[in-house]
């Protein structure tokens, strides 16, 4: 099977990723990683640019049929069989970025992106299968736990969990106002 894990930069993709994968015996694959090695994309000063349908076209060749765990903000794009979208309050996207020394603009993009689901709705407009899952107040390890409940009871779609709306006044100073 393969699993998509998705969401905004500083989400816990990554983080949750490998542990999901570990706990399953899946193999482990970051996109971006996959992309660079396989000469698929252009560096574009620090960026990435990917043509989303050579990405998937490949992916689907090397993957079709294994236990994979792929990581990345693209990876609804991919033919998974499962797409699991996580959510973090944008305030803590925001922190998180902050700390890697991201710039204002760019902190201010993925805070905007993540609190108007722009990464969920992708996600839906590409796949049946998608499991929204709010990783706020929650360690990886319950993330995890969630996750694996959620497949092992055949959930198929759950979205709908999080309305950062409520939350806008709080990330008002990360924006692009
Ligand atoms: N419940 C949680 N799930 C995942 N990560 C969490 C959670 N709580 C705290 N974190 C922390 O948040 C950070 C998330 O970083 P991570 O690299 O996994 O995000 P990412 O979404 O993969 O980012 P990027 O797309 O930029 O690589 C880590 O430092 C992780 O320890």
């Amino acid at each position: 099977m393969i699993i998509a894990i998705t969401g905004t930069p500083g989400v816990g993709k990554t983080t949750v990723s490998k542990l999901l994968a570990e706990r399953l015996g899946y193999e482990y694959v970051n996109l971006r990683d996959y992309a660079l090695e396989n000469d698929i994309g252009e560096m574009k000063g620090d960026e990435l640019e990917v043509e989303v349908d050579e990405l998937a076209y490949n992916f689907e060749r090397d993957f079709k049929g294994k236990d994979v765990v792929v990581d990345g903000h693209l990876s609804h794009f991919l033919p998974a069989d499962i797409v699991i979208v996580l959510r973090a309050h944008p305030r803590l996207v925001g922190e998180r970025l902050t700390e890697r020394g991201y710039s204002k603009e760019k902190i201010g993009e993925n805070v905007e992106a993540e609190l108007v689901d722009v990464i969920l709705v992708e996600a839906l407009e590409e796949n049946e299968n998608v499991i929204e899952v709010d990783t706020t107040g929650k360690t990886p390890e319950e993330v995890v736990d969630e996750i694996l409940e959620l497949i092992e009871k055949g959930v198929k779609k759950r979205v709908g969990l999080v309305d950062w709306s409520e939350v806008y006044d709080e990330v008002i100073p990360y924006l692009r106002l």
